[in-house]
């Protein structure tokens, strides 16, 4: 276990590799995604898919978190009544969810509010139930660690049922952008579909329909858990720590003034929110293990480690490092302020991996918090319900095991 940030540098700096150990459980559904591949493919897919993160793509990305946040407000004005706690968690899983699906396919799904249930994205939303349900049971049985038992049982069954699922429904996206397709004018509002199909090689190969449907899948997978579950955390956060809420909303309403619409422009000036936020992921990442396989034997402060040897790099660990964060369990976000963030090993800090292999959705991710803190916290005063303390649960993500119970009073 790589607990220091000197040590996890030369490992991102010299080892590209994962460890694929327990790959073979998820490929049915996510196949040679761009998390899991390995060598010239993953190389050259890496290059293919960057462009669908620039800022011009993350510019339309930005209207499609709005459009989510202004429905998850009218969710819990629906069903808070300003006074009684109400479960955060499932409610920042739906957004975050639409967000992606929305981001993948412009259809404008509601996954939120008016939800139709006889909707493709619901087929879609069904599959992913069957597949969680399928990886938490893997993840909990260790007889249920091989196929052979695994895909007997039920929900082993119900899981391929589910990896096909999902796979239809970007299969029926593909051939309906087929017949219907985007003009290049319509060039600002390319969804990710639009930039996945119209990416060229070199040679000017394009990724093929099978390619297409892993990496979208695997964007769906590597980016709505996270990002709902650093969202949670940072909530926790804020209702623990009023003055600091306080802080972030006075930010919030000079930046956006009398504005409910976040623009591009708008989300470099939250600077404060940003240090929030990131010393929220400091202290909850929630990747919690970045694992690596050694393909050559590797020196490590004169050790010799054998190469085909798995190393576990612990962001928890290297964020609590208290060589490297003083008072490490202190929530104190000016640790990131202009004059601080100096201060920090490069590698002190990574809830988003590093190197050649870090997180692809890094600012889609930031962006998409931001958003949808400034918004309620324009909207709401939130606080914990008295006595409350949170509870924690790892199951592929670091994640509140509670449903974080929250208090939304309206402010306006
Ligand atoms: C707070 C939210 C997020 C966190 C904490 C996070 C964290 C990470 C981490 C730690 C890795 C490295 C995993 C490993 O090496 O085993 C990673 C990789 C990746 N993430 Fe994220 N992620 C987040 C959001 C997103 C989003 C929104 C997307 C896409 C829409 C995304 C897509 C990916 C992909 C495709 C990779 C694999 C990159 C590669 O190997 O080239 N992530 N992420």
């Amino acid at each position: 276990m790589v607990t220091g940030p000197e040590v996890a540098q030369q490992i991102f700096n010299q080892v590209e590799s994962k460890d694929k150990t327990f790959v073979y459980m998820v490929t049915p559904w996510l196949g040679n995604g761009l998390v899991f591949s390995e060598g010239a493919i993953w190389k050259r897919n890496r290059k293919l898919l960057t462009p669908t993160f620039y800022y011009q793509s993350l510019i339309n990305f930005v209207k499609i978190m709005n459009k989510s946040s202004d429905r998850m407000i009218e969710v819990i004005n629906r069903d808070s009544n300003g006074k009684d706690p109400i479960e955060f968690v499932p409610l920042i899983h739906n957004m975050t969810l639409e967000v992606i699906l929305n981001c993948i396919c412009s259809k404008g799904s509601d996954l939120q509010l008016n939800i139709d249930t006889n909707s493709r994205e619901m087929t879609y939303v069904e599959g992913l139930e069957k597949i969680r349900q399928g990886m938490e049971e893997r993840f909990s049985s260790f007889f249920s660690m091989f196929d052979i038992i695994f895909y007997r049982k039920n929900v082993g069954k119900e899981f391929a049922r589910g990896a096909k699922m999902t796979k239809q429904y970007i299969v029926s996206l593909i051939q309906e952008r087929e017949e219907n397709p985007r003009e290049e004018s319509d060039k600002s509002d390319y969804d990710m579909l639009d930039l996945l199909t119209r990416s060229r090689d070199e040679e000017g190969n394009g990724l093929t329909q099978k390619e297409i449907i892993d990496e979208l899948n695997t964007f769906v997978f590597a980016g709505h858990d996270t990002t709902g579950a650093a969202s949670s955390f940072v909530f926790y956060h804020l209702a623990k720590y009023p003055e600091l809420q306080e802080k972030c909303r006075e930010e919030v309403l000079s930046v956006m003034g009398g504005r409910d619409e976040i623009e591009w422009k708008d989300i470099a000036k939250f600077t404060y929110l940003t240090c929030f936020i990131k010393e929220t992921m400091r202290l909850y990442p929630p990747v919690m293990f970045i694992s690596k396989m050694l393909n050559k034997p590797f020196t490590i402060d004169g050790h010799k480690i054998p190469a085909n040897v798995s190393l576990d790099i612990s962001p928890s660990l290297i964020h609590k490092n208290a060589k490297h964060w003083p008072d490490p369990d202190k929530f104190d976000p000016s640790r990131f302020n202009g004059e601080n963030i100096e201060k920090h090993h490069p590698y002190a800090f990574i809830p988003f991996s590093a190197g050649s292999r870090n997180c692809i959705g890094q600012n889609f991710a930031m962006s998409e918090i931001k958003i949808i803190t400034a918004k309620l916290l324009k909207k709401f005063q939130v606080s914990l319900q008295d006595g409350y303390d949170i509870d924690i649960t790892v199951k592929v993500i670091l994640s509140p095991s509670d449903n974080l119970p929250l208090v939304f009073r309206p402010l306006w």
